[in-house]
């Protein structure tokens, strides 16, 4: 196992990773401290993993409230499920939610949390490659809206990440992809020296090599973890975590919630940063084409979906967090493993860009 802090000072929490984790319960227990505890899980991922968390939690009241899958259900109202348990269930604010699932519990377990009667513990328990390398980590949670992606959320971190590896096993490919993206993310903005590796070692990952996936697991949470300590409200810095989010935010609004999976959007979107970046004269073109072979390798799609217009890609990549008064900001590359956000793009080169990258 390898254990990892994100550093926030008081708030500080270990990120372990490895196999066997659901069932170490002396990482688990410390991180709760009341007695109420309740999972939030999908009805896809309880048949496989509540049983060994509930295990995990022996000696707590412990309850579970399992939500119906699918990224189209993070919203206001499954969240609203969410309140309902801990009030049928009389918990109170020494409660912890434990988010058991991937992205979308996360987000939503999280946002619970972060609001449930001012704010209450919760730990991440992610089962997906894309929460255990990302979403799990840095306490961004929220909902989407139906006019634009995490829309309404807060900043809530939680008191321990425990990424069991062995979850994977049961992931599809497409989906392993998916957390892929957010793998090659890390690279780009910040980490060449990953890149090169991701590069060699593509296939042991597709293969689902237990040793290459952990590793880039943990490479990835320290990635992030460095960031998030950095910049935990993202005022600065932690907006190079949104490469390719503009983007790909825009196809997921765009083609209906759950049609594209976010990583599969996400590395369209990190093609189009790169593509954009290398018409702005910033990125080496060659840089641009082992961004795209490296994304087809890991099974991800690279272009724009053919029923999505320029114009209503542009109007939907005006809904974002990073929109200032000034107007769009977008993460660009100057280098594999140097991002920059700004503003200082010629709109005409966006338009271009997306106007080249539709599907045939
Ligand atoms: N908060 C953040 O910092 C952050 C970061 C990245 C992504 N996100 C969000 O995360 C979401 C995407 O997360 P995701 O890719 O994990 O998708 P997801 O949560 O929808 O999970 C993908 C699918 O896999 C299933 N599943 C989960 N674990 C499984 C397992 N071990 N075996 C078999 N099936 C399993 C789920 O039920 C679901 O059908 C998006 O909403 C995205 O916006 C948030
Ligand atoms: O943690 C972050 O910061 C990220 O931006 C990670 C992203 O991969 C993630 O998809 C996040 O939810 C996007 O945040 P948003 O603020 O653009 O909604
Ligand atoms: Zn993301």
């Amino acid at each position: 196992m390898k254990t990892l802090y994100v550093e926030l000072g008081e708030r500080s929490y270990p990120i372990h990773i490895g196999p066997g984790l659901l069932r170490r319960t002396d990482l688990l227990q410390p991180a709760i401290h009341g007695r109420q505890v309740m999972i939030v899980t999908n009805e896809t991922i309880a048949p496989l993993y509540l049983e060994s968390t509930q295990q995990g939690l022996a000696g707590f009241e412990v309850r579970s409230v399992i939500l119906p899958d699918g990224e189209q259900y993070k919203n206001l109202d499954t969240l609203n499920r969410i309140f309902d348990a801990l009030l049928e269930h009389r918990f109170n604010r020494k409660c912890t939610l434990v988010a058991l699932g991937g992205g979308v519990i996360g987000d939503l377990a999280g946002f619970a949390a972060a609001s449930y009667q001012r704010g209450v513990d919760f730990i991440q328990i992610p089962t997906t490659l894309l929460a255990q390398v990302d979403s799990s980590v840095g306490g961004k949670t929220g909902v989407n809206h139906r006019l634009g992606k995490n829309m309404i959320g807060a900043f809530h971190q939680p008191n321990c990440v425990l990424a069991d590896t062995d979850t994977l096993s049961t992931l599809d490919d497409r989906q392993l992809a998916a957390g892929l993206a957010e793998i090659i993310k890390y690279g780009l903005i910040r980490d060449a020296d990953f890149f090169n590796w991701l590069e060699q070692n593509m296939d042991l990952l597709t293969a689902r090599d237990t040793d290459a996936l952990i590793f880039a697991v943990a490479r990835s949470c320290l990635n992030k973890a460095e960031v998030v300590a950095a910049d935990e409200r993202e005022s600065g810095q932690r907006a190079l975590l949104n490469l390719g989010h503009t983007f790909g935010h825009a196809i997921e609004t765009g083609m209906g919630y759950g049609a594209w999976l976010h990583g599969e959007a996400i590395a369209t979107g990190m093609l189009l940063a790169a593509q954009l970046s290398a018409r702005q004269g910033w990125l080496e073109p060659g840089e641009v084409d082992r961004i795209g072979h490296l994304l087809a390798r890991a099974g991800l799609p690279t272009r724009i979906p053919g029923d999505m217009s320029t114009q209503q890609f542009l109007d939907l990549m005006a809904v974002d967090k990073k929109v200032m008064d000034s107007g769009l900001r977008l993460v660009l590359l100057e280098a594999i493993g140097a991002a920059v956000v700004t503003d200082a793009f010629d709109p005409e080169q966006l338009r271009a860009t997306l106007d080249a990258a539709h599907e045939e």
